[in-house]
């Protein structure tokens, strides 16, 4: 008889089977963000995947690596002082519980909401100094890349305003939120061929999501509408951009949000950073005339930004938050 030696928490935590090298996907399309070609390959992307990889970003690696130095220090401080830069809602530090609704992962995060181009001075967190500098310069790096993958979006897409949705996230009140992740290795389970679930399957609300992570994998997506889970390769020196709920109701569903998880590793730590591009809270999430052929309808209920994020907190994460808004056809 087996007999599994947990610590108590991660029978809270679902696991999940560990991926192998079978599991990693190459196909992940890659955006040269310096080339022409960039806004035709991310309409590609999005329409196939719903994610991509971005290279020849122009972030320099200095700007990342303090960043990741910085939030590598302060995850390597004592309980009580994380704690102490805590609860994560509605922004600050948490440790395993994920949203208001009964949601765990094997991770420890900072949740900071994020005023134009820097840390909301209303978010406290992080305190010091060289922390905060250090994620200001990366946020606002971030940004600018996110801008420009919007714009490069709406080009492809032939919309004659270059700015329609970029727009939507610079403009006033235009929603961001920022988040640092970290996940411990979780030993106990070497061996045993499942991994304790990192941060579970959902899409993201907002319209994308641009990520960047430690040289450690753990990232999924899902492939054929969550028929088939593969791994996406790591890369430090690159971002990862998703295809959020609100821009696949922006697109009438021809891109498609992308479902996605994080499997823990189970000897090496990953340390993520996340930018969330969202719309200001009143903003009316509905296609964009342009993209829509005469006679066709929106695929969906019309609703702002706000009535979505207010939904989407009341759901556990792996719903699928915009069912509620599909109009039924009869
Ligand atoms: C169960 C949850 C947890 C939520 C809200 C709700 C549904 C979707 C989750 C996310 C996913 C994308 C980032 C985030 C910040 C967001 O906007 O939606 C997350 C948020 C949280 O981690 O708090
Ligand atoms: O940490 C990661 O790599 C992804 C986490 C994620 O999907 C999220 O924070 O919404």
């Amino acid at each position: 008889m087996v007999v599994l030696a947990n610590p108590p928490v991660v029978d809270q935590i679902p696991l999940l089977r560990s991926p192998g090298p079978r599991d990693t996907f190459s196909g992940v399309p890659v955006v040269d963000l310096s080339s022409p070609a960039a806004a035709r390959a991310i309409v590609d992307a999005c329409e196939r995947f719903g994610f991509f990889k971005v290279v020849n970003h122009g972030v320099p690696a200095a700007t990342m690596g303090r960043a990741e130095s910085e939030a590598v220090r302060f995850f390597a401080q004592a309980q009580a002082d994380k704690d102490r830069a805590g609860p994560a809602y509605p922004f600050g530090y948490g440790s395993k519980r994920i949203g208001l609704n009964g949601d765990m992962g094997w991770l420890e995060y900072l949740l900071l909401a994020v005023d134009s181009a820097s840390l909301s001075d209303a978010c406290p967190v992080p305190s010091t100094a060289a922390f905060r500098s250090a994620l200001n310069e990366y946020v606002a790096a971030v940004r600018k890349v996110a801008v420009r993958v919007l714009e490069a979006m709406a080009e492809g897409l032939g919309i004659a305003d270059a700015a329609a949705l970029s727009s939507m996230v610079t403009g006033a009140g235009g929603d961001q939120v920022f988040r640092v992740n970290h996940y411990p290795p979780c030993p106990a389970l070497q061996g045993l061929g499942c991994s304790a679930t990192g941060f579970g399957e959902h899409t993201d609300p907002q319209l994308i999501s641009v990520l960047r992570s430690n040289g450690t994998s753990g990232l999924q997506i899902a492939l054929r509408d969550g028929a088939q889970w593969v791994s996406v390769p790591s890369d430090r020196d690159a971002f990862f951009v998703n295809v959020g709920d609100s821009l696949q109701v922006l697109t009438n569903g021809r891109f498609k949000s992308v479902k996605h998880r994080v499997v823990t590793n189970s000897l090496k730590s990953r340390v993520s950073f996340i930018y969330f591009a969202g719309p200001a809270l009143e903003q009316r999430i509905v296609p964009l005339p342009e993209l829509l052929a005469e006679g066709e309808e929106s695929l969906y209920k019309e609703f702002t930004w706000g009535e979505y994020k207010k939904a989407a907190y009341k759901t556990r994460l792996g719903d699928n938050r915009l069912a509620q808004f599909e109009k039924r056809s009869i």
